[in-house]
């Protein structure tokens, strides 16, 4: 393998044959004796090098001269390719050939094994003395990298160190990632990834995924087809307005496509480079961030209707256009819901669109729900249910529970729907607030009296599970989570918003408002919990149980359009992983340790739903779904190079 990294200086003139760059760099090769081993054609737009061949053999195109720098250098070193003797006027050409050895390999993450090359590996490919004599397993380089991350005591030092990790070595990071998930995903998901998000414009390294603003309208096909990865299978796009329950991050939202496509590949199995993190830039209206010098976005308010949605519609158009008609799951997150719920409808027609907010988080909601009746007894229909927060989570979870419900016990949705209350900003929904309600409230408001606050919800609704999807922090008090126990033996309190500082309670509170009777879990973790002696574990919902999964199950099946059935299968899946051991510790979701073989079980419902309503395309269907999708995923073992 070999890779160059070398510049070429070109004259506005004419364009002398025998000193091309191409044939100038080709005689370096064949001189020192380096083995090209691949300088295929088709790689004419691949990552680094063809891309630049092909527009310096542009630059010949259009009549630039090639001035050979070796008749400008005297003595010392010689600057080949006239990057060191080249003045302003006159341009250089970045050469890079994509094969990598030697340094460029050390550098290329896809590829680079640190420590782990062997002495044949190090000898084949021009890195001996670049690296220290020591070998080490990669199962050492985890050991080592843990060491150095359990070391640091803030978070989102942890996070920088991921973040540098994945930059350096992919496959340690992925394996780091898989082999210590429940204590890595606190850093590169929620809660850290959100604070990482505040501190984005400061902290950003190299760019990890696509930037497509305001200023590429016209042009976003073209922006598309810089990223180095063709074969793209999902993307993941924010516009930042809605990041977790922190409001408008505006550009600085990319550290969520990012954390979310790590988990795919970590979680899900999805090869990391068939992932491709998309933040559109519309602009901000959040003035800390318009007046922050190290912001890295458009410095201007939002744009909205027309031009927010032309943006939006040669986005999604140029996707389809760049991709083509094959299979690409794209995940819409952390858009705010004015858009989301639009967005959603307009293109579940024409693309393979999923918002994870709205259905993702219904999903894995709806599976610990299934869950949580081993434990509470009764059918999904026997229990009534109250949410804080009516947006994307809220009004996405109330409506998966009541189409189950529907299922179960053949009542109409309106039938269903009227056993889930939610409560916003303004109180209940009732339906003397008809009128006013945003559409996707009006299925949720009931005939009732209007009732102000969420303790007199409580109080007059005596739910039996009580969500948070508020986005704001400690709203279950202290009245209103001892009000649940007062008609509960063992209330559901389901404190969902994210970062946990946005929890609408911790786990301690629920624990001990209900002197320890409360089945709880939150979106973002918390510890453990000793209450009057015994340990009370806390379960995580959040959707990160659902979407790598789900993800997998649609790209193995070549699924075409995502079906609310296979929502329910998926909840359906994840909820049978729950295991007695977890239900004793009073867990309604299993732990993220085995995180992998449940995406297989989930992947396999999904791909199976798919099949069965004609939706996949991949066929025939293989016979064991499970092993198929254990077959596709993405393993981070080092390959031996030749
Ligand atoms: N655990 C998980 O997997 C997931 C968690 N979440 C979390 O859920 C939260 C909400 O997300 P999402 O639904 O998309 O956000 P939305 O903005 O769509 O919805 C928020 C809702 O909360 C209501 N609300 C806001 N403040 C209050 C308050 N003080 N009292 C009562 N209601 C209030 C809003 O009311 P109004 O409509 O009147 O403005 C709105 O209905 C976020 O923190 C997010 O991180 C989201 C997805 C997945
Ligand atoms: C988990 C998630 O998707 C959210 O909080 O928005
Ligand atoms: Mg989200």
């Amino acid at each position: 393998m070999i890779s160059l990294n070398r510049s070429c200086f070109l004259n506005k003139k004419s364009v002398s044959g025998p000193c091309s760059p191409f044939s100038q760099r080709q005689k370096r090769l064949t001189s020192s004796s380096v083995r090209v081993v691949a300088l295929h054609s088709n790689r004419s737009r691949d990552r680094n090098g063809s891309v630049l061949m092909e527009s310096t053999l542009k630059g010949m195109r259009d009549g630039l001269e090639v001035v050979d720098p070796n008749s400008t250098v005297s003595g010392g070193v010689q600057d080949v390719y006239g990057e060191d003797t080249a003045t302003e006027d006159q341009f250089v050409t970045p050469w890079s050939l994509s094969v990598a050895s030697g340094y460029t390999l050390l550098r290329d993450p896809h590829h680079n094994k640190g420590l782990a090359f062997t002495a044949k590996e190090r000898d084949a490919h021009y890195l001996c003395g670049l690296l220290p004599p020591v070998v080490i397993p990669q199962e050492l380089q985890v050991k080592k990298m843990m060491h150095l991350i359990r070391q640091y005591q803030v978070p989102l030092q942890k996070y920088m160190s991921m973040m540098d990790l994945q930059e350096r070595n992919q496959k340690l990071f992925y394996k780091l990632l898989i082999e210590n998930v429940e204590e890595l995903l606190p850093i590169v998901y929620t809660p850290t990834v959100g604070e990482a998000c505040q501190k984005y414009g400061s902290i950003l390294r190299r760019p990890q995924g696509l930037f497509i603003s305001l200023k590429e309208k016209g042009k976003i096909l073209e922006v598309l087809r810089n990223w180095p990865e063709k074969n793209i299978q999902v993307i993941v796009v924010t516009d930042g307005e809605r990041i977790l329950g922190l409001g408008d991050l505006g550009c600085h939202g990319m550290g969520i496509p990012v954390g979310k496509l790590s988990l795919y590949t970590a979680l899900g199995g999805v090869r990391p480079s068939a992932c491709l993190p998309i933040t559109i830039d519309v602009g901000t209206n959040n003035e800390k961030l318009l007046n922050d010098e190290f912001y890295i976005g458009l410095r201007q308010r939002r744009a909205t209707g027309q031009e927010y949605a032309e943006l939006l519609h040669e986005f999604m158009t140029a996707i389809k256009q760049n991709y083509g008609e094959k299979v690409l799951v794209q995940q819409f997150e952390d858009f705010a819901n004015h858009n989301a719920f639009d967005l959603l409808e307009k293109y579940s027609t024409t693309h393979l669109v999923f918002n994870d907010d709205i259905q993702g988080t219904a999903s894995v909601v709806l599976a610990g729900l299934v869950a949580s009746l081993k434990l509470v007894g009764g059918a999904l229909a026997d229990h009534r249910f109250l949410f804080l927060g009516a947006g994307e989570a809220g009004t996405g979870i109330a409506e998966l529970i009541a189409l189950e419900m529907s299922k179960q016990t053949n009542l109409p949705l309106e039938e269903t729907r009227k056993r889930i209350w939610l409560v916003d900003s303004k109180g209940l929904i009732v339906s003397s607030r008809m009128e006013s309600l945003q559409h996707f409230k009006k299925p949720w408001a009931h005939e009732h009296e209007p009732i102000k606050t969420l303790l007199d919800a409580v109080n007059d609704i005596k739910p039996t599970v009580l969500i948070g999807t508020s986005g704001v922090g400690r709203t279950f008090t202290q009245e209103v989570v001892e009000g649940m126990a007062s008609f509960n033996e063992k209330p559901i309190i389901l404190a969902l918003s994210n970062p946990t500082s946005q929890a609408e309670c911790t786990a301690e509170e629920a624990y001990t408002w209900t002197q320890g009777r409360a089945i709880f879990a939150s979106g973002s973790p918390f510890a453990p919990v000793e209450y009057e002696g015994k340990v009370h574990v806390p379960g995580q919902a959040n959707n990160a149980y659902i979407f790598p999964g789900f993800g997998l199950g649609l790209i193995m099946s070549g699924t075409i359009r995502v079906h609310d059935d296979m929502l329910l299968a998926a909840a359906e899946a994840l909820a049978s992983e729950v295991t007695q051991e977890n239900y004793d510790k009073g867990l309604i979701y299993p732990p993220f340790t085995n995180i992998r073989k449940i995406s297989a079980q989930i992947a396999a419902k999904v791909a199976a739903k798919a099949y069965e309503l004609g939706l996949a395309t991949r066929l025939p269907q293989p016979i064991d779904l499970v092993k198929h999708a254990e077959s596709c995923m993405y393993s981070p073992a080092y390959r031996s190079y030749r």
